[in-house]
């Protein structure tokens, strides 16, 4: 764990409850999330951990509850919305555009940030050409700290899986959020791949102050790089607390226990 500035109160889930018809994917959830914390949420399989960050950025609606961030409250705002409002996700399965180029893939989350109309853009004159410059300049600086610079014209679909997950990760640092969801970053990686992405994790939260929601199945990630964390089984909550505290909770012992990773 780090030793960083937490602030106030930036994103806090207020009484959660999300069904698909029968299904309760999520019941009564609460929890809060601090500037600058890295905030983990685990849980065995289908404890509803996803689901609370697609209600999180807005891609699904809870029927109870209420999000609110940097004291604003939102109910009924699309994902579009949250992302503007500075909340920036990375998908368990990846949503690249395999046959663009990395630098584009990038560039991609570069959209919400560009001001000029598309028929500037599209002829690159005037300010478009000058907004253009500054926004290549940015995602350059997004490919150098990631060191892909060897990969930056390479379609992603070639790239290995490891490094799809890095660019994943550049294209929503490039929408320069406040609060970034990282639904599994690590999954189907190898140790080292592991190392690199925990290390990239943290600087963007040291360097950039930049707090982080992850959702992550390696424990040993987890619990070394999370102020808190929150636990879900069966769409509740178990557990809520520092790595040490979860990793004592009788109920929490009991859910992983009980459960086939
Ligand atoms: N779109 C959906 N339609 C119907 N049921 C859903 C939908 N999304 C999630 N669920 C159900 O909600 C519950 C929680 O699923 P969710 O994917 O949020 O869990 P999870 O903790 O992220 O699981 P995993 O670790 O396997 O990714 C599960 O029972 C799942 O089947």
């Amino acid at each position: 764990m780090t030793t960083r500035n937490i602030g106030e109160v930036i994103l806090d889930v207020k009484n959660i409850s999300l069904r698909f018809g029968g299904v309760k994917a999520l019941t009564d959830i609460s929890f809060d999330v601090h500037e600058h914390e890295i905030r983990s949420i685990i849980g065995p399989n289908g404890a509803g951990k996803s689901s609370m960050l697609n209600c999180i950025n807005g891609v699904y609606k809870p029927q109870e509850g209420a999000i609110t961030f940097r004291g604003k409250t939102f109910s009924h705002m699309n994902s579009r919305q949250v992302a503007e409002m500075g909340v920036a996700r990375t998908f368990q399965n990846l949503a690249l555009f395999k046959g663009m180029s990395v630098i584009d893939n990038i560039m991609s989350g570069r959209n919400l940030k560009i001001k000029s109309n598309i028929l500037l853009q599209a002829l690159r004159i005037g300010p478009a050409e000058r907004e253009e410059i500054v926004h290549r300049e940015y995602v350059e600086k997004i490919i150098d700290f990631l060191e892909i610079q060897a990969y930056r014209k390479t379609p992603v679909g070639q790239l290995p899986y490891g490094l799809q997950k890095r660019v994943d990760l550049g294209r929503a640092l490039a929408m320069e959020p406040q609060v970034l969801l990282l639904d599994e970053p690590m999954a189907g990686m190898n140790m080292e791949e592991k190392q690199d992405m925990s290390r990239f994790i943290m600087e963007i939260n040291e360097e950039f102050g930049t707090t982080i929601v992850l959702i992550e199945h390696d424990m040993g990630v987890v619990m070394d790089i999370s102020d808190r964390v929150v636990v879900l089984d069966y769409g509740k909550k178990i557990g809520d607390g520092s790595p040490d505290e979860v990793r004592s909770n009788p109920d929490v012992i009991r859910a992983y226990l009980g459960a086939e990773h």
